[in-house]
């Protein structure tokens, strides 16, 4: 029979679920203050081991910069047998965990029968995936993505995602202003987010509000868009500056990389031949216009000597460009999306306006055979760790765009679908090992945003968010029972094999026997440090390129 705390947060899922929020998020907050109060059991100092030491340990820093931060108690948890894999080991092994943190992985550790035991025997026990791209709550192209921070949490628990970093989109250029409606918008968060923050204005009070946004809120990374002109895109002279600014502040630079000019004249053409349809947007925006600007981008992160992230690599020609980048020493980090990794732009020509456009997104799916090769870059280390850019819009968004391919809202479903598909795709096939898969959904993120090994590991001292995933069980994909609010989802009817049985964040069991258990408001925002792993050594490059420039020439008048 199910807990009463259980049958609270079903209940809760039912009633976020649809799409009633205004009366429900009244109740909700209502019930989960009141689980508080009396539904959670205080936790017995009765055990083996205790946390504490481990905890403290670390040393992490509590400020939540405003954003949510509950915390409440922890059940004790015992993941017992399972093959427990970390980015650089596997070892069969038990897990450990108390008052949300890892105490301690070992084989054969006792406990009291106070713990919850989770058998985890013959399957993978593996930190919970991190997306390092998401849009919840966004206000993009006259409309917002139906999944908000809630339910699209949800649905990353279920699929064994369990934290995200979404991106604030500053309101009229104003990051303070967009920072504060992105406290707003994730204050029901289950599950634990980190942010990055475009940028898509300059000017001395932008410059000013990235100081603050990294030193004050936590956040370090910005995001410059060079495309969707007229809307987010920026010029070449301002995304120069932002890569200085970010330079100096430890931050990390990320870049959308289309030509926005060449895909406006590219839209333009397409419309003048009469292609209105959502085949359109792939024709008007071509591979090569993304790798024209990924080259450009990188060229401009080496000319002022700065790490690049390069995010939503969809085509052979951005790929192209970060390897040939990475021959030579700059350090360029590339983000292929599961879409781009598992889909092709086939459907964009299917004759159902429904189902064609429910595959628009930026940059566009393309020919069969980039897939293959983002696939292969993962294999290399050439492309890094893979990402969502969940982005949802239901059927009726998506007809906005019905005489006019422009107006369809870009973005698509994948924050629950990920960790199946690339376990599917990758390990199933034989092209990654475990471990590699554990580095590519997990750790590789946690790394370059600075929040290893708190997040990415399942290391004593961590925080416990675990996956346990059955590699001989299979998984089916569709609308029908999926947990994001969209009315389609693009990989309906997929089948593979390897489930996520359990999802554990936080140290609570949200993901078990299908049911999600998650309780709004229990996520909690990761401040993320800035000066990663990326910038170790930049100003020694910088003193050796100084040092090689030859003194200024002395010359004498010039005589004529
Ligand atoms: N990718 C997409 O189509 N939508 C989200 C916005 C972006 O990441 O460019
Ligand atoms: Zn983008
Ligand atoms: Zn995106």
């Amino acid at each position: 029979m199910a807990e009463p705390q259980q049958l609270q947060s079903r209940l809760l899922w039912r009633i976020f679920n649809r799409r009633s929020v205004t009366v429900a998020a009244v109740l909700v907050r209502l019930l989960s203050t009141l689980s508080l109060l009396f539904l959670i059991s205080p936790i017995s100092e009765s055990n083996h081991i205790t946390s504490e030491s481990y905890y403290n340990g670390l040393g992490y820093g509590d400020s939540d910069c405003g954003m949510s931060s509950s915390s409440s108690s922890w059940p004790k948890l015992l993941i017992r047998g399972g093959t427990v894999v970390n980015a650089h080991h596997q070892e069969v092994a038990d897990v450990y965990v108390e008052d949300g943190i890892v105490v301690s992985v070992k084989p054969n550790i006792q406990v009291h029968d106070d713990v919850t035991v989770i058998d985890a025997t013959g399957k993978y026990v593996m930190p919970g995936g991190i997306d390092p791209h998401t849009h919840l709550a966004m206000e993009f192209m006259g409309t917002v993505t139906v999944d908000d921070f809630f339910s699209g949490q949800a649905a990353a628990l279920a699929g064994g995602t369990t934290m995200h970093i979404d991106f604030v989109i500053p309101v009229n250029g104003s990051l303070t202003a967009g920072f504060e409606a992105y406290k707003v918008k994730a204050k029901d968060s289950c599950m634990d987010y980190g942010l990055h923050m475009a940028i898509t204005k300059w000017d001395e009070s932008v410059a000013r509000d990235m100081e603050v946004m990294v030193k004050e809120r936590g956040i370090n990374s910005f995001k410059f868009f060079l495309a969707y002109k007229d809307a987010l895109m920026i010029s070449d002279e301002l995304f120069l500056q932002g890569l200085k600014k970010c330079k100096s502040l430890g931050a990390l630079a990320m870049v959308h990389a289309e030509n926005g000019d060449a895909v406006a004249e590219g839209q333009k053409r397409m419309m003048e031949l009469g292609i209105t349809g959502p085949e359109g947007h792939a024709l008007s925006r071509p591979p090569e216009l993304e790798g024209e600007a990924t080259g450009r981008a990188i060229h401009l992160a080496g000319f002022v000597n700065t790490p690049l992230y390069v995010v939503h690599v969809m085509s052979i020609d951005a790929l192209d460009e970060i390897a040939k980048a990475k021959r030579s020493g700059q350090r360029v980090i590339g983000e292929p999306v599961i879409s781009g990794l598992v889909l092709d732009d086939s459907k964009l020509w299917d004759p159902d306006f429904t189902t064609a456009s429910m595959y628009v997104m930026s940059p566009p799916l393309r020919k069969s055979g980039h897939n293959r090769a983002l696939q292969a870059a993962l294999t290399t280390g050439v492309l890094q760790l893979v990402g969502t850019d969940h982005c949802t819009f239901n059927s009726t968004q998506k007809a906005l765009g019905i005489d006019d391919f422009r107006k369809i809202p870009n973005g698509v479903n994948g924050i629950e679908e990920r960790m199946h598909l690339l376990w599917d795709s990758m390990v199933e096939s034989g092209m990654i090992s475990v471990t590699d898969y554990v580095r590519i959904t997990s750790t590789e993120c946690a790394r370059i945003f600075n929040i290893y090994p708190r997040k990415g590991a399942i290391l004593a001292g961590s925080d416990a968010d675990i996956i346990v995933l059955n590699p001989n069980s299979t998984f089916e994909l569709s609308a029908t029972s999926h947990h994001s609010r969209s009315d389609t989802n693009v990989y309906e009817g997929r089948t593979g094999k390897g489930k996520v049985e359990v999802t554990i964040a936080g140290g609570r069991v949200v993901w078990r026997h299908g049911e999600l258990n998650v309780v709004p408001g229990s996520g909690r925002y990761i401040e993320m440090p800035p000066f990663g792993h990326l910038f170790d050594g930049i100003d020694k490059a910088d003193a050796s390129y100084l040092s090689s420039l030859h003194a200024p020439v002395k010359r004498g008048k010039v005589t004529t």
